[in-house]
Parts: structure tokens; C-alpha cells; sequence
């Protein structure tokens, strides 16, 4: 009777590599079915240009970062980090050890441990573990592969040659072209989903470290981290670490499954004796080859390190170009730069001459010591059978035996070299741990710093008004920071208060320390000393409290609009209720006006840094505070390129807007405009004097600057006999 044909594994082959290509197709159907419906309308130039100012929207609750590509948008869901998940991860990144050295250890395998189930894998539910597992089911499908396809096949193709059946070596061939179709399918899964894996530890790694780095007050990391290059680390470390452990994982998963699926196959016809001379090679190896590894960990920490002081001093070209233009300081960057990549590279080679002693007697051993030991096993079952043939056999016989020791011979060859390849590339896998050590330390260093840096102590925001009691003002101290001594405070035990409409000037002369005191109001520095407290104004829905403009006059990445609200955004900017119109004024009011027209528009993007000159660009610090509307505004030397008449007016309309004043300020005709005065010694005791402007205290540095246009005038006998005597050499001359 006729029943249905058993399912042998050749069908089970045929199914898989059917079932492998067509899954491609599938999902490409299902794109194609999707992806009309999913797709975004395109979008006309205009609002491509309103999506890049919009930058994003607020959507179901979620704020949406609005992403154009070609002609159409994206709206990408942005899920910031909670701050409890913060709290609740900083105790897993303990401060590390200034003497910890990369290597693969107990440290190590913590410090991995923190990034990757915290960071990287946060939930066993997570896509990254759906990638990782399809990933680690392609590396045991291309060990099961290959040992079909190189070792067994192989031998049983050579075995159907050496006995010359033709419809064998037929079958054999066909089931190799066969095999070989999800064989190579599988090879480029491999790659595809490494590369995927490592994206999205990367991004994971980087979201948690951009959300870290970029906190808000009290925290401030990116203020105060005090690390070199943290863009070195977010930007190139994280993705070499990412790259190196998805790339790790199968570089050991594959090697290792291999080595102990090619073992177990090659014990089975090698026997006990043979089996211990293949264990016996391994460990001698890896005897051999731990103690002559390099510290490849702490090498490639100091290659990242490098590496980003070099970027560092790119970096510091690019934007300091102007000023080292001024001085031609190409010559002296070039020196510095050259230095930097000399060092980089210096080191780089070093490693390639390490490499070059380790990687020789790397081969030599797996290649070399390990095919020795090959041939000294295939013997043992090919002696050891012939040596039992029974004595009388007849030619076929003899022929089988012959055609079977073949493809014994073939098969554990095979095996061996595929047991060399996956030996040679768990060393190198080892190496690649080892710079993986590296790398993690790198990454768990930035971790750690940004987790234990400690709040700045906020001040209360408890009052109308800005209240400084018996505050110690001090460059603060990291706890590392084992060089600076304890000296006095730069200001000691200040005291002021500062009601609306007060108007409070702070002057001293240069390094004083009044610069110092806005950083404690800002919450940049901690307030010291033993009965120190500091009281603020809150913000209210429609007016912040303080806003600060500093020395050095800041230009945000985005449209001339942007520049006047920030920190607020384009929608902060229409939730507000503002307009341009409004905008227009504020313009007017700091003399800005021309600005729209002359450069093209409110959206016109540029690098306003370099376009806006300095005077302009301290205008529009005024125009910001003139937006914001704050209840303080502290002006720290932010008029110092604006021509007195025109300062004097924004000051008014400043004042007209209801915004006290606390201006930071060498120079004493600004004291007309404010109330009190608070001058800093600056003689080494931490002195100050708080007075009443307009009062004897108040006329001492309005008195210094008549005393200092005084003796400036009184030169004016000396300049004109100079002139005179210059005007003589001319006339000399022209005779
Ligand atoms: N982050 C810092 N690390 C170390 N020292 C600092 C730091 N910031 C400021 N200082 C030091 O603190 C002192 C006071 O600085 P501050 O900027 O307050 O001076 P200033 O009175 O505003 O000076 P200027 O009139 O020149 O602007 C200076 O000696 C400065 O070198």
C-alpha cells in the first residue's frame, strides 16, 4: 500500500531554505501593503521650512520631535527618562577608582553589568531581546550549517568520487547547492541583525547619557561634570562600545558553539585517547596565548582618551576660528594640533607593533600547533582501523574500506580546520574582550560621574524679592581636586537684599569675584559658609524670576527668531501668546529693528555666532530678557559694546517693563541707573560695601571716574606738545 512519503531531513532542509526566502518576500509584501497607509503626505517646500522651526509638536499627551525627509515628516515619539529611573539607578554606578585599570575582571563584569541591564536592556521585554534572540538563533543555524554542509557533505561527495558513483556524487553536489542557499542567507541575517543590535544599544546608551548630561538646575551636569571631552565620550565611545559588544557576542557565541559542536562531532570518531590530545592542545594554547596578550583593555582606553583631545582641539579651531585668525595663530594651532595627533598616532602604532609579536604567535599556534596535533588525531582512527581489517577481504570490500577511511579523512579534516578558524577567532574574540574592558570603563566613568554628582544646594523661593545672608562666595571644589589649598573666599560673608524695583549695580575690579556672585544666584556654585541662606522669588505662569545675561554673549543653532526666545522653543513661543508683532517691538526697543529685513526673515538660519557682531550680539541678550519678562534680570558686562546713549535708553525700557536690575559692571556711569551699590574690595579679605547710590558711599565710584577723566585730561598739555612736535618732523620732511 501506497501511505504518504516519510519527511526525511533532506525535505526538512528543503522546507527551512524555502521558508528562509520567502520570509524576505513576505515582509516586503507587507511593507508594500502597509506603507501607502503608514506613509506621511508630502509636503510643499513652505511647510517643510514651518516643520524645521516648529522642531516639534505635542501630540496624545507625548511630545513629538517632527523629523523631514525628502518631502515628508516623520513624527518621532520622544519618552524622556524619568528622573525616579535616575534616582533609582544611581547607587548601581559607584564612583570608580582613579587606580582601576581595564581588564576582564570582577570590576569589569560589574561596571557591564550596570550599563547593560540598566542602560542598554532595561526590560527582558524589550525589542532589543527579540533582536538578540533571532540573533543567537541564525549563529546556532549557521554552526548547524556548516557542519552539515562543510565536514559532513564534503566528506560523503569525496567518498561517492574516490568510489566513483556517479549518481551519489549527483545527489551529494545537489544538496550541496541547496544547503548552501540558507547557509548564505543566514551568513548576511548574522550581519544585519549585529549591526541593528548594536544601533540600538547605542541609542539607548546615548538617550539615557544626552538626558543625564543635559539635566536642568539643580543638577547642571553638563555645567559641572569637570570630565575632559565628554563629546568624545557620547559621541565616538558609546558607539565603539555598542559595536564592539554586539559584534562580541557573536564573535564568542559562534566560535564557541562551533568549537563545542566540532569537538563532540570529531570525539565521536576519534575516540578517548584522541579526545584528551584535543583537549589537551586546547588548554596549552590558551596557556600560551593569555600570558602573551597585551593589556589591550587599558591600551584601548587610552586610544578613546587621545583620540578626543584630538577632537577636542579641532573642535576648539572651528569655533575660536575668528579670534586665532585675528592674531594669524594658524602657525601656533598647527603646532598644537600636529602634538595632539602625533600622540594619537604615537600610540596607535605602538599597539600595531604589539599586535604584530601577539598575532604571530597567535597563528602559529592555532594554525600551526593545532593542524600538528590535526594530523597526530586523524591517524588515530584511520591506523587504528586499518589496523583491525579483518585479513581476508575481498577488492570491493577493500574499496569500501578505502572509500570510508576517504571520507573519515575529509570529514575530521574539515572538522580540524573549522575547529583552527573557530579557535582563532575566540583569541581574537578575546583580544576584542579586552578592548571591550576598555571601552566600558570609558563608558561607565561617564555614567558614574554624571550619577554622583551631587545637586547644587537651591536657593529658597520663598520671597518678592532676591536675598543673600552671610554667603561665603568660593570657586567651588571637586573632591578630587587634591592641588588647591584652602584660601580665603573671594567674597566673605555677603549679605544684600534686593526688593522690585530696587535697582542693585555690582562693581569691583577684574577676578573680583562679582561674576561669581550671579553664578550663586543662577544655582551654578553653592552657597558656603556655616550660616549661609539664599532666598529667591518663585516663577509665576506668566514671568520667570531671574533671568541671566552673561559676559560672553550666546547664539542658539536655529532662526533669527529662535535667538530672541531662547531658551524657549517655537511652540513654547506660541503657547505663550506672543507674536511676532511683539517680537518686532522688542527689536525696536533694543535697536535690533533692521535685523528681519537685513537678514532675510524671522526663519532664516544661520550661524548667528559669526553673522551678529558684538555689540548686536549683546543686544539681543536684551532682546531675550525683554521677552521673557522676568521679575530679576542680572546683567553681567552685557552692554559693554553698546555706545552709552543707546544703553542708557534700553535700560529705561528694561526698567519700564517692571524688570529689576542686577548689573554686574566695571563701569561707573552705569550707577545713575540703579539704587544700591555693592562694590568688592578685592584685597584679599573677602571686603564689600553696599550703599545707597546717589549717598557719600554711593559718590565713591562715581567720584573714581571724574578722578580718572581728570587725569586723563590733565595730560592734554603733554599730548598737544607731542602733537606739535610730530607736526614739525612733517614739515621738516616735506622740504
Ligand atoms: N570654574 C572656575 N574654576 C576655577 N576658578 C574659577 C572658575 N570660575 C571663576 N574662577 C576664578 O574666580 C575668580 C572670580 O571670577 P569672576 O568671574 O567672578 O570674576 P569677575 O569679578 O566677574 O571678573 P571680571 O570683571 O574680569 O569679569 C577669578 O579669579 C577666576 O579665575
Amino acid at each position: 500500500m501506497l501511505g504518504p512519503p516519510p519527511i526525511t531531513r533532506k525535505h526538512a532542509v528543503v522546507l527551512i531554505a524555502a521558508l528562509l526566502l520567502v520570509r524576505g518576500n513576505l515582509v516586503k509584501l507587507a511593507e508594500n501593503i502597509q506603507l501607502p497607509r503608514l506613509r506621511a503626505k508630502k509636503l510643499t517646500p513652505q511647510e517643510l521650512t514651518d516643520a524645521v522651526q516648529q522642531v516639534y509638536i505635542e501630540e496624545d499627551g507625548l511630545k513629538k520631535l517632527l523629523v523631514p525627509h525628502r518631502d515628508r515628516l516623520s513624527k518621532v515619539p520622544i519618552h524622556p527618562i524619568p528622573a525616579t529611573k535616575f534616582h533609582s539607578d544611581a547607587p548601581h554606578f559607584p564612583p570608580i577608582q582613579p587606580s582601576t585599570k581595564p581588564n576582564i575582571d570582577r570590576v569589569f563584569l560589574a561596571q557591564l553589568k550596570a550599563i547593560l541591564f540598566r542602560i542598554a536592556f532595561p526590560a527582558f521585554r524589550s525589542k532589543e531581546t527579540l533582536i538578540l534572540v533571532s540573533h543567537s538563533f541564525f549563529l546556532v543555524l549557521r554552526t548547524v550549517l556548516s557542519i552539515m554542509l562543510d565536514s559532513r557533505l564534503d566528506g560523503v561527495i569525496v567518498r561517492d568520487l574516490v568510489r566513483a558513483d556517479g549518481k551519489g556524487f549527483l545527489k551529494g553536489l545537489g544538496l550541496w547547492f541547496l544547503l548552501a542557499i540558507p547557509s548564505t542567507y543566514t551568513n548576511s541575517m548574522i550581519r544585519h541583525l549585529q549591526s541593528k543590535l548594536s544601533l540600538r544599544m547605542r541609542t539607548r546608551v546615548t538617550r539615557y547619557a544626552h538626558d543625564l548630561y543635559l539635566s536642568s538646575a539643580p543638577h547642571l551636569r553638563y555645567y559641572r561634570t569637570g570630565l575632559d571631552g565628554v563629546d568624545q565620550y557620547i559621541t565616538a565611545d558609546i558607539e565603539s562600545w555598542a559595536e564592539a559588544l554586539s559584534g562580541l557576542y557573536g564573535n564568542i557565541l559562534k566560535p564557541s558553539l562551533d568549537l563545542i559542536l566540532f569537538t563532540l562531532q570529531l570525539s565521536r570518531s576519534l575516540g578517548y585517547r584522541g579526545s584528551i590530545l584535543l583537549y589537551s592542545t586546547y588548554y596549552l594554547t590558551a596557556a600560551i596565548l593569555r600570558a602573551i596578550t597585551p593589556a589591550f583593555g587599558r591600551l584601548a582606553a587610552i586610544e578613546a582618551r587621545l583620540e578626543g583631545e584630538y577632537r577636542a582641539g579641532m573642535g576648539r579651531i572651528g569655533r575660536e576660528g575668528e579670534e586665532i585668525a585675528f592674531y594669524d595663530g594658524g602657525a601656533r594651532e598647527l603646532d598644537i594640533l600636529s602634538r595632539a595627533y602625533l600622540r594619537l598616532i604615537s600610540h596607535i602604532n605602538n599597539i600595531y607593533k604589539l599586535r604584530i609579536a601577539y598575532e604571530w604567535t597567535e597563528d602559529y599556534v592555532i594554525k600551526y600547533l593545532w593542524s600538528a596535533a590535526g594530523y597526530g588525531l586523524i591517524a588515530v582512527p584511520l591506523l587504528f582501523t586499518r589496523r583491525q581489517r579483518p585479513p581476508s577481504t575481498t577488492g570491493k570490500q577493500q574499496d569500501d574500506a578505502v572509500a570510508g577511511r576517504t571520507e573519515t579523512y575529509i570529514s575530521n579534516r574539515r572538522l580540524l580546520i573549522s575547529l583552527a578558524d573557530a579557535g582563532g577567532r575566540l583569541m581574537y574574540a578575546y583580544k576584542d574582550l579586552l578592548e571591550l574592558a576598555g571601552l566600558t570603563t570609558r563608558i561607565y566613568a561617564l555614567i558614574s560621574t554624571l550619577h554622583n554628582l551631587p545637586p547644587v544646594a537651591s536657593a529658597e523661593a520663598d520671597a518678592e524679592f532676591i536675598r543673600l545672608s552671610k554667603v561665603d562666595i568660593d570657586i567651588p571644589q571637586s573632591t578630587d581636586d587634591s592641588s588647591r589649598v584652602d584660601s580665603t573666599p573671594l567674597v566673605r560673608d555677603l549679605s544684600f537684599m534686593v526688593q522690585n524695583g530696587e535697582h542693585l549695580m555690582i562693581t569691583g575690579s577684574n577676578g573680583v569675584g562679582k561674576t561669581s556672585v550671579a553664578r550663586i544666584l543662577a544655582g551654578l556654585w553653592p552657597p558656603q559658609g556655616a550660616d549661609a541662606s539664599l532666598g529667591r522669588p518663585h516663577d509665576t505662569v506668566d514671568r520667570p524670576n531671574i533671568v541671566i545675561v552673561p559676559q560672553r554673549a550666546y547664539m542658539v543653532t536655529g532662526s533669527l527668531l529662535d535667538q530672541i526666545i531662547y531658551p524657549h522653543s517655537y511652540p513654547d513661543f506660541v503657547k505663550s501668546g506672543k507674536t511676532i508683532e511683539d517680537l518686532k517691538q522688542i527689536l525696536e526697543m533694543v535697536f535690533l529693528a533692521y535685523l528681519p529685513e537685513r537678514e532675510g526673515g524671522w526663519t532664516t538660519r544661520k550661524e548667528w555666532r559669526d553673522v551678529l557682531s558684538g555689540g548686536e550680539k549683546q543686544r539681543m541678550g536684551l532682546a531675550r530678557v525683554l521677552y521673557h519678562c522676568p521679575k530679576f534680570a542680572i546683567l553681567d558686562e552685557c552692554t559693554s559694546a553698546v555706545s552709552s546713549d543707546v544703553e542708557g535708553r534700553m535700560y529705561d525700557n528694561l526698567k519700564k517693563h517692571g524688570i529689576t536690575l542686577i548689573t554686574i559692571s566695571l563701569r561707573p556711569s552705569l550707577a545713575k541707573y540703579h539704587t544700591l551699590l555693592l562694590t568688592l574690595t578685592g584685597d584679599g579679605t573677602g571686603k564689600w560695601t553696599l550703599s545707597k547710590v546717589g549717598t557719600p558711599e554711593g559718590r565713591i565710584g562715581i567720584d573714581r571716574e571724574i578722578a580718572m577723566l581728570e587725569s586723563r585730561l590733565d595730560e592734554k598739555g603733554t599730548w598737544e606738545t607731542r602733537l606739535k612736535e610730530l607736526e614739525a618732523l612733517l614739515s621738516i620732511q616735506e622740504k
